[in-house]
């Protein structure tokens, strides 16, 4: 249901009992103002809608990046505080999503809500990771490798994510530990950023990236173009290919523990990396780099 308008949502949710919240704007927007209506005010219609129309679970698909902030997360856990400079307004506004959705659980009231982390969501002809992976590949922008390439990362193949939702919204019931509490779902197979790429480049006959550049010198420079496109804007509109996001998730270590989503709701991922990398790759045969 992909609404923000309170009295459309309510008769949408009359009968329903867990709503699995999961809007947002793709990060490749970069539009404030519809990260805040989306993310922010989006998010508090719905749980009044919710509330209306007496829903009593909530499940929120929030993401491990509210704890990121571009420097290295290692087998981080769920109580990491929220990012104080998150690095941008996807970020932001997550961490204003998730809080009031957690903040909402109230058991009293018969309503529990619970936060999804995943990170890194991939698989089959999903419109983000792989394409953008291809279109900059293709532009010839994947020759490089930022930092010295050995930063483990968190994947996660959607099939899991999915798995650690229905488990959530099982395990959401008065007195059980998971209400109002936040979970990360991962692959719980960190695995080197730039290996990953590079698998799912050679899958699709793309050369994978060779030449290694420093971090710093590209997450400056990265911001620096991310300035111009801001200084840009009224006169032409160009979208720079490496944010200070993604020069940051390429090049430091993030990855998760998943610990407390195996204790209190017996989580597990269903589909290893590599079978979740051969069903995607072979999922994009358009994609595939032409003879
Ligand atoms: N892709 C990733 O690596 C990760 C994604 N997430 C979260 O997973 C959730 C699903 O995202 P993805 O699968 O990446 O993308 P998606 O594009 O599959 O899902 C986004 C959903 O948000 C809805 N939406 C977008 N703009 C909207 C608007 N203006 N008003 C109302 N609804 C709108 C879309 O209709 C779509 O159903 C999001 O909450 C995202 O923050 C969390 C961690 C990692
Ligand atoms: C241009 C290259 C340096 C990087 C290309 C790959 C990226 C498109 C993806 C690699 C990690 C991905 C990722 C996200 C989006 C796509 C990547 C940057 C998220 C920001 C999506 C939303 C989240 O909640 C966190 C994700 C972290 C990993």
């Amino acid at each position: 249901m992909a609404t923000r308008s309170r009295p459309d949502l309510v008769p949408a949710l009359e009968g329903v009992t867990v709503v699995f919240h999961c809007a947002s704007p793709a990060p490749s927007s970069n539009n404030k103002e519809l990260f805040y209506r989306v993310n922010y005010t989006g998010t508090k219609a719905v749980i009044q809608a919710c509330k209306e129309a007496g829903v009593q679970k909530v499940v929120l698909t929030s993401s491990a990046s509210v704890v990121f902030e571009g420097t290295d997360v290692k087998d981080g856990t769920e109580d990491l505080p929220y990012a104080k400079k998150p690095i941008d307004y996807y970020t932001e506004t997550k961490i204003l999503q998730e809080k009031e959705v957690l903040g909402a659980n109230n058991p009293d009231e018969n309503f529990l809500t619970v936060a999804i982390r995943p990170h890194g969501i991939f698989g089959p002809r999903d419109p983000q990771l792989v394409p953008i992976l291809v279109e900059t590949a293709r532009k010839g922008k994947m020759k490089f490798i930022i930092g010295d390439g050995k930063n483990l990362v968190d994947f996660t193949y959607v099939e899991n994510v999915v798995h650690g939702h229905i488990l959530a919204a099982e395990s959401l019931h008065k007195n059980s530990p998971v209400c109002g509490k936040a979970y990360h779902i991962t692959n719980d197979e960190p695995v080197p950023f730039w290996e990953f790429l590079s698998r799912v480049l050679v899958g699709l006959d793309y050369e994978p990236p060779r030449y290694r550049l420093p971090y710093l010198l590209v997450y400056y420079l990265a911001l620096l173009l991310s300035l111009l496109a801001l200084l840009l804007k009224p006169f032409i509109a160009f979208k720079p290919t490496f944010t200070p996001m993604r020069v940051a998730l390429a090049g430091t270590h993030h990855y998760y523990s998943c610990k407390r989503a195996k204790e209190d709701m017996g989580y597990r991922p269903l589909v290893s990396l590599d079978q979740a990398i051969e069903r995607t790759v072979q999922s994009y045969p358009q994609l595939r780099r032409a003879e």
